[in-house]
């Protein structure tokens, strides 16, 4: 089977959260399900710089007003289409937004014409490969979907993710005449959306089947607290959600051939982590220490509850915690820890941005990984924690919820549990949760136990990537019956 899968991020080309990490390791793990994966990303310069071999297969003189060309190639093990539309995605900024942190004001032009070509590659575009599937992800290619339902002539069943409802796409009404859409695709079961177009709102409607990135957020978004607005349109849809877990690549992230980090471990062996540990503590000019070393590695917004950490700090210097901070977001929030930093340099240190080097050395040698989620869609942070025998401490919300095993008395005794989870998700919540996690730290035994127990979980996509495979099947199986 082909599947056309449409993504604005892909790992390890272009990454800003975690979509990228599922856009590159899903095809992977579908090959040994005899499905053949090609996925179609947005030309940004480390994309068309690094496919190999790439091959001009169509060219368009005006886009949506831009040249452009598709490209197919290959990069890291990855079938790539890759949309070399210089107008539109040579930026110096990031992929959404410009250096400021500004949302490019033609974002929407951009994603239409990409999601205008991903439909064309549906509908058998490309000579010699036709999907059976087309697959889009979030926003960004939720379009693809709506292009292809009203203004294609081939029809093929279509899949929408969604990663984080959060970020829906919506745009003013007026721009819907310059997307060269019919008519009736400007619609309550289209891309209306209060009075504006909704990107995210027309792919869930123009889709076949919707995937959510874990069983509780696809519960949790049918209702006004998570689904942001869309929690009517996700329960008139309710038969066609899936939820489905996401897996982490394992390959990617191995303690036990990591080149990132100075001692490679594994279940087996998890002793060796404490030169890691202490050369963590080193890189980011901490004393040594034998209290718990916490650590975030986290955009830094509200989603994320890291103003909810950066109210605690004095918790975990209080409890002789050190507290490690690698990401960034929010200007506040960014400068909260920073201030953090300075008021108690010998217990928290922060690096701002994110580099994958820091994120496997901090996972691979910090003691404790706090993940404070308001609400987290699934969340891979922890499952990379788990993995790496450092334990998540994470809010009981989203994935984090079903991936995580909270240390209480039964599931301790069970030799089952993986983590602390915390809640309600507030500064006391999280307060209690360090306190309580400080105390599973001074029994050795304890702790040791919930680092096995998380290293031997099976975190990868095994499972998730039969279900996706399973859905296919049934789609196309569907599709057959429809056609005969
Ligand atoms: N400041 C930063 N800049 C860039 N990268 C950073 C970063 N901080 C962390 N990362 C990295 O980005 C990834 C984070 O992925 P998550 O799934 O935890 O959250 P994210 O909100 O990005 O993804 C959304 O999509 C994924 C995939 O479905 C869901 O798991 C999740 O719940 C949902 O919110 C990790 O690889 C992490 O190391």
């Amino acid at each position: 089977m082909n599947v056309l899968s449409v993504a604005a991020e892909i790992f390890p080309l272009v990454k800003t959260g975690g979509l990228a990490d599922v856009a590159g390791s899903l095809p992977k793990a579908l090959k040994s399900h005899g499905i053949r994966m090609r996925t179609l990303v947005p030309g940004y310069p480390s994309v068309v710089g690094a496919l190999d071999e790439a091959t001009p297969i169509a060219r368009y003189e005006c886009l949506f007003g831009e040249s452009a060309t598709l490209l197919a190639g290959r990069v890291a093990g990855l079938e790539l289409f890759a949309l070399d539309a210089p107008g539109f995605f040579h930026r110096s900024g990031g992929p959404y937004t410009d250096e400021h942190g500004i949302d490019y004001p033609d974002n929407w032009k951009r994603f239409a014409a990409f999601s205008f070509v991903a439909s064309q590659v549906a509908a058998g575009f490309v000579q010699h490969w036709r999907p059976d599937i087309i697959h889009a992800h979030d926003w960004h290619a939720a379009l693809s979907l709506v292009y292809l339902k009203y203004a294609s002539d081939v029809q093929i069943p279509r899949v929408l993710t969604v990663h984080n409802i959060a970020f829906q796409g919506q745009f003013p009404a007026h721009l819907f005449s310059a997307l060269g859409l019919p008519d009736k695709a400007y619609s309550i079961d289209g891309l209306e959306y209060y009075g504006d177009l909704g990107y995210l709102k027309g792919g869930l409607q123009a889709a076949d089947a919707i995937t959510v990135v874990s069983p509780t957020y696809a519960r949790e978004i049918m209702s006004p607290t998570f689904g942001m607005g869309l929690e009517g349109v996700m329960n008139a849809r309710h038969d066609d959600v899936v939820g489905i877990v996401n897996g982490i690549d394992t390959d990617v992230w191995d303690p036990a051939a990591d080149p990132y980090i100075g001692h490679c471990y594994s279940a087996k062996t998890p002793l060796p982590r404490l030169p890691n540990r202490e050369a963590l503590l080193d890189l980011f000019g901490l004393p040594q220490t034998s209290g718990p070393v916490f650590a975030s590695i986290n955009r830094l917004t509200w989603q994320k509850g890291m103003d909810l950490l950066a109210a605690v700090v004095d918790e975990i210097v209080a409890l002789d915690g050190r507290l490690i901070i690698h990401g960034n977001g929010d200007a506040d929030i960014e400068e909260a820890f920073l201030d953090a930093g300075r008021r108690f340099p010998r217990h928290i240190a922060v690096r701002l941005g994110y580099e994958e080097e820091f994120a496997h050395k901090i996972h691979a040698g910090a003691d404790a990984m706090l993940v404070p989620s308001r609400f987290e869609p699934c969340g891979l942070t922890q499952l990379y924690a788990l993995r790496y025998g450092c334990v998540p401490i994470v809010a009981r919300t989203g994935g984090l919820s079903e991936t995580i095993i909270d240390a209480n008395v039964a599931a301790l005794q069970a030799q089952a549990a993986t983590g602390v989870q915390f809640s309600p998700v507030d500064t006391n919540g999280l307060r209690h949760a360090l306190r309580r996690t400080v105390k599973l730290y001074r029994h050795r035994h304890v702790w040791e136990s919930l680092q096995r127990q998380g290293m031997k979980t099976d975190s990868s996509w095994h499972r998730s990537a039969a279900k996706y495979a399973e859905l296919y099947g049934d789609l196309t199986a569907a599709d057959m019956r429809l056609a005969g």
